[in-house]
């Protein structure tokens, strides 16, 4: 039996929660934007095909791709449970681009550990793949954060609590507002962008951040959509990492005078991401971000809804 694993874009931190909060975006005109993995018996030994439009991106060697080490560290933890498994052909498709800021290496481990849980008809809970997804967040990055591979798996707006049993929680999101993603097509590395913040913040940058997630969580429970979006503000990684992405100050000036409710920076860039929550607008405001944000050809826009289901089998 094989079976295909489809995980989504993710768009991490959301300006006030740096590693703490992350959203599943899906464009509005159905454009799969994740990537795709399948698992089904292999004929010989384990074998690993990249496919898809950014297959060119990734390390040649099958070794060096994040979904091999995925294969690994789920066979060991089958082994660990006194669980047999087979030889599998695993081919990926990557649809996403590296270094986006989109979740691209969030969304090969999430379709690849969820595919093989599938593959072996659920063997491990909710609470274990996240786990396991972590880790392998982390083995790329160099740091363990959840808030990509939550938000992919689980879909919606996730919260990251400090709690390692429970790990990340649904927030209610604002079901009427679309989400611009736009994407230069250039690449800024997670790592390269986590070392140009800084190791300390001042006393006003703390309270600013504490109060800012404060009271966007507080306004997401009550549906308050005016102050969710008046306290979007990043003042841990923007200031720093604005200087990474060319046209960026430009761009959040231009869509906030144009009426968005908010402009961030998805993950660690360069994609940037504004908020509306009129469809015409936001149409209007890609149309403006395809033209003046964009670097090379590679580069997309897409309008999006938040994504409720996260990562999901795909039926053939
Ligand atoms: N399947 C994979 N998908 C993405 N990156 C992979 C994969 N396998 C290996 N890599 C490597 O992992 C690194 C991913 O880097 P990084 O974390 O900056 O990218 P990303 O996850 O695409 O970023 P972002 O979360 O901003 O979209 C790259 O060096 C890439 O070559
Ligand atoms: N929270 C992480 C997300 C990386 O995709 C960061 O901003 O470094």
């Amino acid at each position: 039996m094989a079976v295909s694993v489809f995980a989504p874009a993710s768009l991490a931190n959301f300006s006030v929660g740096f590693d703490a909060l992350g959203l599943a975006v899906k464009p509005v005109d159905n454009t799969l934007l994740g990537d795709l993995v399948s698992v089904e018996q292999a004929q010989g030994e384990n074998s690993l095909k990249v496919v898809g439009e950014f297959a060119d991106k990734l390390p040649s060697a099958p070794e060096d791709n994040i979904v091999w080490s995925c294969l690994h560290l789920f066979n060991e933890a089958m082994a660990d449970a006194g669980l047999a498994t087979e030889k599998v052909t695993i081919t990926l498709e990557k649809k996403m681009p590296v270094g986006s800021g989109l979740g691209s290496s969030a969304c090969s481990v999430v379709a690849a550990l969820a595919g093989l849980n599938a593959y072996y008809r659920d063997c491990f809970d909710e609470k274990a793949m996240l786990k396991m997804m972590g880790q392998m967040e982390a083995k790329i990055s160099g740091s363990l954060h959840y808030d990509n591979v939550a938000p992919c798996y689980l879909g919606g707006l996730q919260l990251m609590v400090a709690d390692e049993h429970i790990i990340s929680r649904s927030l209610p999101d604002f079901k009427d507002c679309f989400y611009v993603m736009a994407y230069p097509g250039i690449e800024v590395s997670t790592k390269a962008a986590r070392e140009v913040l800084p190791e300390n913040y001042c006393r006003k940058d703390l309270l600013s951040y504490g109060q800012n997630l404060a009271s966007f969580v507080d306004a997401c429970h009550r549906q308050d959509k005016t102050q969710a979006f008046a306290v979007l503000q990043d003042v841990v990684a923007e200031p720093y990492r604005q200087q990474l992405l060319p046209g960026y100050e430009q761009a959040r000036n231009y869509l906030l005078a144009q009426g968005s409710l908010a402009v961030g920076i998805s993950g660690s860039g360069p994609t940037l991401f504004c908020v509306c929550d009129q469809q015409e607008r936001a149409q209007e405001l890609a149309r403006w971000l395809q033209d003046n944000y964009l670097q090379t050809e590679l580069g997309f826009v897409h309008v999006c809804r938040v994504d409720d289901l996260g990562a999901r089998t795909l039926k053939d």
